[in-house]
């Protein structure tokens, strides 16, 4: 059975809510009355959409409040915004097929992310008081997404085209993300790791722009816990067991100079167990710890994300954070399935980020990994003698790193018969079991990881459709988000060989063809590979660019460089006002203008 790991005091409780906002046009004496119940039923019809169809990463659905009643006035407006307060709602969607008092009736939070849909018929004004609204939320520096049905609809038609349907989601989706980050903390465990700049946490950023907090513990504090075993040594024992059942170990890729004993092997083993079940009570705290007398650490730091300096103080020391990053972001682990817990490899927080944004829009598990080399298909025919063709016909990125990748991502679980990563509740035994077989265990290379540990290797299965995507910081333009969607790709066994010997052939690989589409960065595989704009990305299962988009734009984070239809790039009505045709350019206008959301 899967669970949400009933053990942990996950950030997972008084999850924020969608609120519905009905708005009616306010006369009373005949208009009125005749709109209140189509309105209402707009308003629930539009609730139920919503609720059954998204899902929180807990695997409950959604949930909507709907107003009390239909707003056609400024002192019902007020009565919501009340409601809205009192019930943890983080999103607002306000829905009409009639005209109403624009200014009176919207929503004037600054921090819901809104939407408003007006109904396209011809009976009411439903689709003029969505302009004029949408004129006063542009007017007054409260961006609204605008929802508009493309075929008129006769006047008692409360069915919700798919048109529609389609943008409702993809903005209460996007909204919700936006509100389940703001308040919780990304815990930076150690510092900057190798000089690598998504490393050096930037707390203004997080605050400013997601809302949430930044906590930083010196990793020293793993040392402590360990020698003073601060962790439920019952769950370690059973963690133990069933690391050397479900675990299997591979061959060492250490020369006789550098191969460590056994018996060091496995008090590596012993370590990274530790250090896993240790990271877990940082992020979310424990209440077994509290039952130990140790109450200040069954606490934990509120954190949705965290990240692990490793490389080099801890890992020149200490069994390396590969162990405890994998598992960590798997859906599973010695308490079963469940869900994931996302922590970003060399504390590259900017990457971690994206592994955020991508799980909150998909409740998958994530992988992170090295965006490591462009193998064009002429590097690959001269160094292996092979063909590449189909979706891998303009070349491969390598994407290989140890740490961060779920086991989920070697692509072992389906979904029709195809490879997948899926919501932990619809994990079943048999995808579980298919991960943990494809997953082999070896030793760090000594050389580069003095204190040892155990990296975890795969290779991702084909076929599955991904995004790749990660956040830079630019000085004096503040954040910028990247995405490529895009397909794994397999290459015969000893194609592959060849090329991962070349690499650190202990780590999981993922071979990723991104969609070309002929324009700007996306003109070939090369040129994806040379905007990238870090050593690092991150990849979600299913192609979910155009969420990432929304999602951006609410947080007012510009695009620089995405391979998403146009049509399907869906931003708040006013992003058109700073230009229509060149839609980069606009966004990055508008974010600019706009500022950060917290800021
Ligand atoms: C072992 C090396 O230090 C790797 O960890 C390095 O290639 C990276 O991952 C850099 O992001
Ligand atoms: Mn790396």
């Amino acid at each position: 059975m899967a669970t949400v790991n009933t053990s942990d005091k996950t950030w997972i409780t008084n999850l924020p809510k969608v609120g519905i906002r009905p708005t009616i046009d306010g006369r009373y004496g005949g208009v009125r009355e005749s709109l209140e119940g189509p309105v209402m039923t707009m308003a629930k019809n539009a609730a139920k959409l919503i609720s059954e169809n998204l899902k929180y990463p807990n695997g409950e659905p959604v949930e909507c409040v709907v107003a009390d009643t239909c707003i056609g006035n400024v002192a019902e407006s007020a009565a919501c915004a009340e409601k809205f307060d009192a019930e943890n709602v983080g999103v607002s969607l306000t829905v009409t097929n009639c005209w109403c008092y624009g200014s009176e009736t919207m929503d004037m939070d600054p921090l819901r992310p809104k939407a408003v849909w007006g109904f396209n018929g011809t009976e009411r004004p439903g689709a003029v008081y969505l302009a004029a609204v949408l004129a006063g939320h542009s007017q007054k520096g409260l961006p609204a997404f605008g929802i508009y049905g493309r075929d008129v609809q006769d006047g008692g038609d409360d069915t919700i085209p798919d048109d529609v349907k389609e943008k409702v989601l993809r903005f209460a989706k996007a909204g919700l993300a936006v509100a389940m980050m703001k308040g919780k903390s990304y815990l930076s465990m150690g510092g900057v790791s190798m000089g690598i700049a998504g490393s050096i946490v930037d707390q203004n950023f997080f605050e400013d722009f997601l809302g949430m907090r930044v906590e930083a513990i010196d990793l020293s504090e793993f040392s402590r816990r360990l020698r003073d075993e601060v962790y439920d040594k019952d769950e370690y024992a059973q963690a133990l067991a069933w690391v050397k059942e479900n675990c299997p170990e591979g061959h060492d890729p250490n020369g006789p100079e550098t191969t460590r004993s056994r018996e060091q092997l496995d008090k590596e083993w012993e370590t990274s167990v530790k250090m896993a079940m240790i990271a877990r009570d940082l992020m979310y705290g424990n209440d077994k710890l509290a039952e130990m007398g140790r109450i200040e650490e069954s606490r934990g730091h509120n954190a949705i994300l965290s990240g692990f300096q490793g490389q080099r103080n801890w890992t020149d020391y200490c069994a390396n954070g590969d162990f405890m990053e994998a598992i960590s972001n798997s859906s599973f682990d010695w308490s079963g399935i469940r869900m994931p817990r996302l922590m970003a490899t060399e504390n590259d927080a900017l990457n971690g980020v994206a592994m955020l944004f991508s799980y909150l829009l998909t409740n998958t598990p994530q992988v992170f990994a090295d965006v490591r080399t462009y193998w064009s298909p002429d590097s690959i025919e001269r160094v292996t003698g092979h063909k590449v063709d189909g979706v891998a016909a303009g070349g491969l990125i390598h994407l290989i790193n140890s740490g961060s990748a779920s086991l989920d991502g070697s692509g072992q679980q389906s979904v029709d018969g195809k490879p997948a990563m899926k919501p932990f509740w619809d994990i079943t035994e048999a995808d579980k079991e298919a991960c943990l077989k494809a997953t082999t265990w070896h030793p760090a290379v000594t050389e580069y990881f003095p204190g040892g540990g155990w990296s975890s290797k795969f290779t991702t299965k084909a076929g599955m459709p991904i995004t790749m995507s990660r956040v830079n910081i630019v000085k004096g333009l503040g954040p910028v988000l990247q995405l490529a969607e895009g397909w794994t790709v397999e290459l015969p066994d000893e194609v592959h060989a060849k090329l991962d010997d070349r690499t650190n052939n202990t780590w999981p690989t993922t071979w990723f063809a991104p969609r070309i589409t002929g324009k700007g960065a996306f003109i070939d595989v090369y040129e994806v590979m040379a905007k990238w704009g870090a050593n690092h990305g991150a990849f979600s299962y299913g192609h979910i660019g155009a969420d990432l988009i929304s999602l951006a734009a609410m947080l007012r984070i510009p695009v620089f460089m995405h391979n998403v239809e146009e049509a399907d790039v869906y931003r708040p009505s006013a992003w058109s006002s700073f230009g229509t045709e060149g839609l980069e350019g606009a966004d990055f206008r508008a974010c600019e203008t706009y500022g950060p959301i917290y800021g």
